[in-house]
């Protein structure tokens, strides 16, 4: 169907055209046209998506704003016969250009389109094979292409292996989708998902929405983890009067003597500063304890800590440096949650185990809810998480898996520090040679470590209009123009942008319901009575 005719077209990449009126309904942005190839006719369509779409009133110049002062005169115009806005209004759409299908790709044309060239709305049929990835690997179908029921497809291999940012304002969505992701990812491939979860949020997915086998499949793969010493009873509670069900845990601890210098290191000096001396002593003493990960009581620990500082103190200054490092030690190892102080430890009557690697690199959905704990201790236990999980991935390597970071400006701010921004860059820059992917989720894009988010080679965009985020993301992310960038500003709650690797195009996407419960939600006022 003929649509418009191409008016301007000053490089390979965009044309505009003046929409028909009888279709000027059917032009909107995020509209997918296509024009005759005009540079090898062997090929198909060229396709092109609208970016932009303008009205445009050529008598509606100053001279006539100035007579516009009230009804009436409009009202006179009409009388005369001339209604302006019937007369000389015309609607222009401007559009990028895609390319032409060849095999699984497209090719993009090298001169621009000839004015005055038709342009065309597909038909869904032949829309639906030109944007089908086609590729027979793994497809996440997380929604439709917006106002059309073609699935909205992304290529799961490029999406894990090279990292994905989910991108919007507060409330833009963000989580909703995550689970989507995750949700899909976890249907279709047998991939170990790690989410680190700040809020809580995300222990709902073992509650399933509907009764359908996909969505029962999905819940019964969610496996909770909460810090040993944490109290969980109002999140349960919740839990238990808006789902109707109790939420399943298992209650984890780290073992002290597990921890890398650097950590325990930025542990201590957060909570109780290090003098020069003691961070020395502690240095060398770690050392000489070298990586023993045996879980013992925390008086052994001490112990051995101590004989292993005493083999480097000199001198009576030392030694008091030394014993109140030791105290040191011991208040951190108490008084974190997260720590075991001995084996066979309880929470109340619930048991506290070792966290196990190896679990969380099982096929399933793991959500490590950190909701209990305050921000540097989960900067250190991502740290300590992410760091061990690459470090077993670098040893097996087959086998893919996907780690979701929500509030990522909180693991790996771009201007404060954080004992887990090490690890999320290593991961990020390194992470696709041992089958580690990234998902990382924020609301302030312009917070997140650069080294981090330019690595992230899909990102998935809601709606984002503060401009200095949408400037730096214009500046770290490769995959994305300022058309693109333009459309983020306007787009629905549930409407998607979709961009880089995984898709073969920018896709916009209406985001699908969900198969399991959604945890996030905006609490609203109760009018007062
Ligand atoms: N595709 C969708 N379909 C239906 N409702 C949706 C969709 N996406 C989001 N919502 C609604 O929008 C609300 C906010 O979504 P969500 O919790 O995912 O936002 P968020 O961006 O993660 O928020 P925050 O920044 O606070 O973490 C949800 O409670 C949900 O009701």
């Amino acid at each position: 169907m003929r649509v418009g005719v191409i008016i301007k077209a000053q490089s390979p990449r965009s044309f505009w055209f003046r929409v028909f009126d009888n279709v000027e309904d059917r032009i909107n942005v995020g509209t997918f046209v296509t024009l005759d190839n005009y540079e090898n006719r062997t090929n198909g369509p060229i396709l092109a998506r609208v970016t932009r779409v303008i009205r445009h009133n050529y008598l509606v110049d100053d001279r006539v704003i100035a007579q516009l002062g009230s009804e009436d005169v409009i009202n006179t115009f009409r009388d005369y016969g001339v209604d302006i806005q019937y007369i000389a209004q015309s609607t222009l759409a401007r559009a990028s250009i895609i390319g032409y299908r060849v095999g699984a790709r497209f090719s993009k044309p090298l001169k621009p389109p000839k004015p005055m060239d038709f342009v065309h709305l597909p038909a869904e049929g032949e829309l639906s094979r030109l944007l089908r990835l086609d590729n027979n690997g793994v497809m996440l179908v997380i929604g439709n292409i917006r106002s059309l029921s073609i699935p909205a497809e992304l290529d799961a291999n490029k999406l894990v292996s090279h990292h994905c940012a989910i991108l919007a304002a507060t409330g833009g969505g963000k989580s909703w989708l995550a689970g989507v992701i995750v949700e899909e990812l976890a249907l279709r491939a047998e991939i170990p998902i790690i989410i680190i979860d700040p809020h809580g949020e995300y222990s709902a997915m073992q509650v399933p929405k509907f009764t359908t086998d996909d969505a029962k499949y999905v819940s019964g793969l969610v496996r909770v983890y909460v810090p040993g010493k944490v109290d969980t009873a109002s999140l349960d509670e919740y839990f238990r009067s808006r789902f109707g069900v109790e939420r399943r845990y298992t209650r984890f601890g780290i073992n002290p003597r597990a921890l890398s210098l650097r950590l325990m290191e930025g542990l201590l000096n957060h909570y109780y500063g290090l003098t020069d001396a003691q961070r020395r002593i502690l240095e060398e003493a770690w050392q000489y304890m070298g990586m023993n990960n045996e879980l013992t009581s925390i008086e052994e620990f001490i112990n051995d800590l101590e004989k292993s500082g005493g083999k480097v103190v000199r001198g009576y200054g030392n030694e008091l440096a030394l014993s109140t490092l030791l105290t040191k030690v011991r208040m951190l190892v108490e008084n974190r949650p997260f720590f075991i102080t001995r084996p066979g430890e309880f929470y109340g009557n619930e048991p506290i185990r070792l966290l196990d690697i190896k679990d969380l690199m099982e096929y399933g959905i793991h959500v490590l809810d950190l909701s209990g704990l305050d921000l540097v201790d989960q900067q250190a236990l991502v740290a300590l998480i992410l760091s061990d999980i690459f470090r077993a991935s670098t040893v097996r390597r087959d086998k893919p898996i996907l780690i979701v970071v929500e509030e990522a400006h909180n693991y790996a701010p771009s201007v404060s520090s954080s004992l887990s921004t090490s690890t999320l860059i290593k991961i990020a820059r390194e992470g696709r040679k041992f089958g580690v992917g990234l998902c990382i989720i924020s609301q302030r894009p312009s917070k997140v470590h650069p080294d981090v988010l330019s690595q992230c080679l899909t990102q998935v965009f809601k709606r984002i209009i503060n401009p200095i985020d949408l400037k730096y993301v214009r500046n770290v992310v490769e995959f994305i123009s300022d058309e693109d960038l333009w459309e983020v500003r306007v787009l629905n709650e549930d409407d998607a942008l979709v961009t880089g690797l995984a898709v073969p195009m920018p896709l916009p996407v209406k985001v699908r319901d969900r198969l399991t419960e959604h945890g996030g939600v905006t609490p609203t006022l109760i009018p007062r009575k």
